[in-house]
């Protein structure tokens, strides 16, 4: 087993750390380049494990993908007939759940399958919902096969999304180019993630879609979507852990480009290192600054709409005074790995105080040792570990090229960072 020395820090970082492209907002654009009436230029492409990925499937049915030589984030989509083909969806929950739907669109069969761990994580809700409107499949599950026709009758259809947004966004992206659109009513617990389904609505409407939400149901209407240059935000999920770098040394960091309105629920790291004691604030010109402060305040915060910060939030938390709950997270249980018990495992290996509760974890803030953290292939799990071993010396990280999945360049940049305490 090969480990990564985390950098562990005795003075307060203080950097300025440039992210790439966001991974959600690429694969969406990515996917509605496809499916436009026209070529697209994307910059700021996100290129990472799970973005190559998209990239891959869509060249695999017929999609014209053409990164820039001399600039790989500048990427050329030209669509067109869509035909069967093979893809890998890695363990990317974006391409396994929006892409069975373009596969409906296809004239021929698309296969699709990914990790061996990829083939636990829900599916066949989305897979369930493309057969009520009309799709042909095999399977339930990685690995699957959509007998795709060439077009897809659409119309309503219930799902019950609560274990993942992605069921929704995985729908309507396409929906636009079904027969008939769709109207999804969700039907079941409250659904996560919602500011993700906001950015696939906001999103598909750029590119001149009609959709609309009721608060019960999604509509989109049959109709072509627009092609557009899309532009992508940098990655505010990632930027999350290097932000509470800052937190956890009571040091400083920048994050330039950070948008002034976004529906990257990342945005939301902000508001929570303030609670945690920390102050946030925004240059006009969009360079946007956490300052740590000297203790961490423990935090009681329900992160449903958020659940990707996470492991973030929880590394921050057992660094804190008191006693966390984190809330309204259940559906992680079914992410790259089940991270409740995947946090609650290694920050306990490293001497912590952590429970898992029916619904989330509760995190006491307690002194840490030295020690392996493992990282389950979840790339969110590797820069939580590393953000515990910036204040604990002695962790080392199994498995963290595992971070390639949105974040290729993490160890440089977390050396970098962590290099600037002086
Ligand atoms: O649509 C998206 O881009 C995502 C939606 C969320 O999924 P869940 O709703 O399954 O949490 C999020 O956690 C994931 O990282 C990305
Ligand atoms: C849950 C995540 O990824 P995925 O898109 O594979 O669901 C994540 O990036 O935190």
């Amino acid at each position: 087993m090969s480990t990564w020395p985390s950098p562990s820090v005795s003075t307060p970082v203080d950097a300025v750390v440039d992210l790439p492209g966001s991974k959600s907002i690429t694969n969406r654009a990515l996917i509605l380049a496809a499916l436009a009436d026209g070529p697209s230029q994307i910059t700021g492409t996100l290129r990472s494990r799970d973005t190559d990925l998209m990239l891959d499937a869509l060249a695999a049915m017929g999609v014209g993908i053409s990164p820039a030589p001399d600039d790989p984030t500048t990427v050329d989509v030209t669509p067109a007939p869509l035909h069967g083909g093979r893809i890998d969806c890695g363990l990317a929950g974006t391409v396994m759940r929006f892409l069975p739907a373009v596969g409906a669109l296809a004239a021929g069969d698309v296969e699709f399958d990914g990790d061996e761990q990829a083939r636990s994580r829900p599916l066949h809700t989305v897979l369930d919902a493309l057969r009520d409107l009309g799709a042909s499949i095999d399977g339930s599950s990685l690995p699957f096969t959509v007998h795709g026709t060439g077009a897809l009758a659409g119309g309503p259809v219930t799902v019950d999304a609560s274990a993942s947004s992605q069921f929704v966004s995985g729908l309507l992206l396409s929906a636009a180019r079904f027969t008939d659109g769709v109207t999804i009513t969700h039907d079941g617990p409250p659904v996560p993630s919602m500011p993700h389904i906001e950015m696939t609505v906001d999103m598909l409407r750029e590119a001149g879609a009609a959709v609309s939400f009721d608060g019960a149901s999604w509509t989109v209407a049959p109709g072509p979507i627009r092609a557009v240059d899309w532009a992508i935000e940098p990655d505010l999920s990632n930027a999350a852990a290097f932000l509470a770098a800052a937190a956890a040394t009571g040091g400083r960091v920048s994050v330039p480009r950070w948008p002034t309105a976004t529906t990257q629920p990342g945005a939301e790291i902000t508001t929570i290192l303030e609670l945690m004691g920390a102050t946030a604030a925004r240059s006009d010109d969009g360079l946007l600054t956490v300052t740590g402060p000297d203790r961490l305040r423990a935090i009681d915060i329900d992160l449903h709409d958020v659940g990707e910060l996470t492991p973030t939030v929880a590394a921050l938390a057992a660094l804190a005074d008191g006693a966390s709950t984190l809330r309204g997270i259940a559906h992680l249980r079914g992410h790259e790995t089940d991270r409740l018990a995947a946090l609650a495992t290694e920050i306990n290996r490293l001497g912590g105080d952590v429970t898992e509760t029916d619904d989330g974890l509760r995190i006491v803030g307690v002194p840490l040792r030295a020690g392996v953290w493992h990282t389950y292939a979840d790339h969110r799990m590797a820069t939580a570990g590393s953000l515990l071993g910036l204040v604990v010396p002695g962790v080392e990280i199994e498995n963290v090229a595992t971070t390639s999945k949105t974040l290729p360049d993490f160890v440089s940049m977390w050396e970098t960072m962590a290099g600037s305490a002086s």
